[in-house]
């Protein structure tokens, strides 16, 4: 087991990464101050993992919630059906929400315990890679709205995230390789070494190598925490984690959300940042054809929806969270490994990439 920090003073917490962490109690047990649990997971991961999570729960109150799987349940709907629950089994201040799923679930544990009785504690149990690189740690949570991605939601930490790697053996194709997507955009926004370790390494990854998963959500998280430890709230830096966000939310607002998956459009969208910061002439124009061959190879798609014109694209990154006064701001490449969020584009050239991928 590797132990990583989120550095915020009093609001600190570990990421624990590494395989067979369900079920040691030792790891929970130190982050629940009260008797009481409310263990909240999907349809899909009950099966799985509920009873091991449980058991290891033993000393605690435990109350399940289980709720419907899909980007599309991501709603104020279902975060009610936690809170049923939370009443129902008269939970109070001094209770904490266990998320066990992927980031759909991890985002609305993390909303319900920021509101619930005006917050409480809560703890992330990630199993899918996407989570695990990235989901589960920082403290964004929140719903979609019919308008736009997470719209509603707080900033809310965790007390500690315990990333058990040996979850992901039974994580479909495609969803590992939308939480490549994430990896990827580590690279690209901050560390263009590992950029090329995962040109040499994604096959690696894709066939659920320990070694490389270990060493790829490691590497995710400790960017992450870093970013996260010196913005906690997006004031500014942190928004180089929202590469390629604009165009992918755009993407699943309009095509329906869990038509395409959260990585999946992301990938589409990190590969439009990097056509437009080429087009503006700050980075090379061999790093289009470098990514794309990386996203191809991770089965992740590199071309747009049909269905959406630059004008459906442009409606809807008008209420992306970046914008400020009615001006979007894009998070743009100046080298593999050094972003920046910049109103400084011209229109000609943002419509050029929409067009392009
Ligand atoms: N809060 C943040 O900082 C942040 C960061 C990135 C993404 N997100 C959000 O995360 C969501 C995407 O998360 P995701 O990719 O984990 O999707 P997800 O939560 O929908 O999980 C993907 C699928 O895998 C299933 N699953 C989960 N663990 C499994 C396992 N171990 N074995 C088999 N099946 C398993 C789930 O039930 C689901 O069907 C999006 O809503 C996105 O907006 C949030
Ligand atoms: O943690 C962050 O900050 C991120 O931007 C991480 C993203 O991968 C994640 O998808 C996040 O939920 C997007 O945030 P939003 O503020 O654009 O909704
Ligand atoms: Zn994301």
């Amino acid at each position: 087991m590797q132990t990583l920090q989120v550095a915020l003073g009093e609001r600190s917490y570990p990421i624990h990464i590494g395989p067979g962490l369900l079920g040691q109690p030792d790891l929970l047990s130190p982050y629940i101050r009260g008797r009481q649990v409310m263990l909240v997971t999907n349809e899909t991961v009950a099966p799985l993992y509920l009873n091991k999570v449980k058991a290891s729960l033993s000393a605690f109150q435990v109350d399940t919630a289980v709720l419907p799987d899909g980007e599309s349940y991501k709603t104020l709907d279902t975060v009610n059906l936690i809170f049923d629950q939370l009443l129902e089994k008269r939970h109070n201040r001094t209770t904490t929400l266990i998320a066990l799923g992927g980031g759909v679930i991890g985002d609305m544990v993390g909303f319900a315990a920021a509101t619930y009785q005006r917050g409480v504690d809560f703890i992330q149990i990630p199993t899918t890679l996407l989570s695990q690189v990235d989901s589960s740690v920082g403290g964004k949570t929140g719903v979609n709205h019919a308008l736009g991605k997470n719209m509603i939601g707080a900033f809310h930490q965790p007390r500690c995230v315990l990333a058990d790697t040996a979850t992901l053996k039974t994580l479909p194709l495609r969803e590992l390789s939308a939480g490549i997507a994430e990896v990827i955009k580590y690279g690209l926004i901050c560390d263009q070494s590992f950029y090329a370790w995962l040109q040499m390494h994604t096959k690696d990854l894709l066939a659920c190598d320990d070694t490389a998963l270990g060493y790829a959500i490691k590497r995710s998280c400790l960017a992450k925490a870093e970013v996260v430890a010196e913005d906690e709230r997006e004031g500014g830096i942190r928004a180089i984690l929202n590469l390629g966000h604009t165009f992918g939310h755009a993407i699943e607002t309009h095509e329906g959300y869990g038509n395409w998956l959260h990585g999946e459009a992301v990938a589409v969208g990190m590969l439009m940042a990097v056509d437009l910061s080429i087009r503006l002439g700050w980075l090379e124009a061999q790093e289009l054809e470098v990514l794309r061959r990386l996203l191809v190879q991770a089965k992740l798609p590199v071309v747009s929806p049909s269905d959406m014109t630059p004008d459906d694209f442009l409606k809807h990154m008008a209420v992306d969270k970046k914008v400020v006064d009615g001006t979007l701001r894009l998070v743009l490449l100046d080298a593999i490994g050094k972003a920046k969020v910049t109103s400084d584009f011209h229109h000609d050239a943002l419509i050029a990439t929409l067009k392009s991928i």
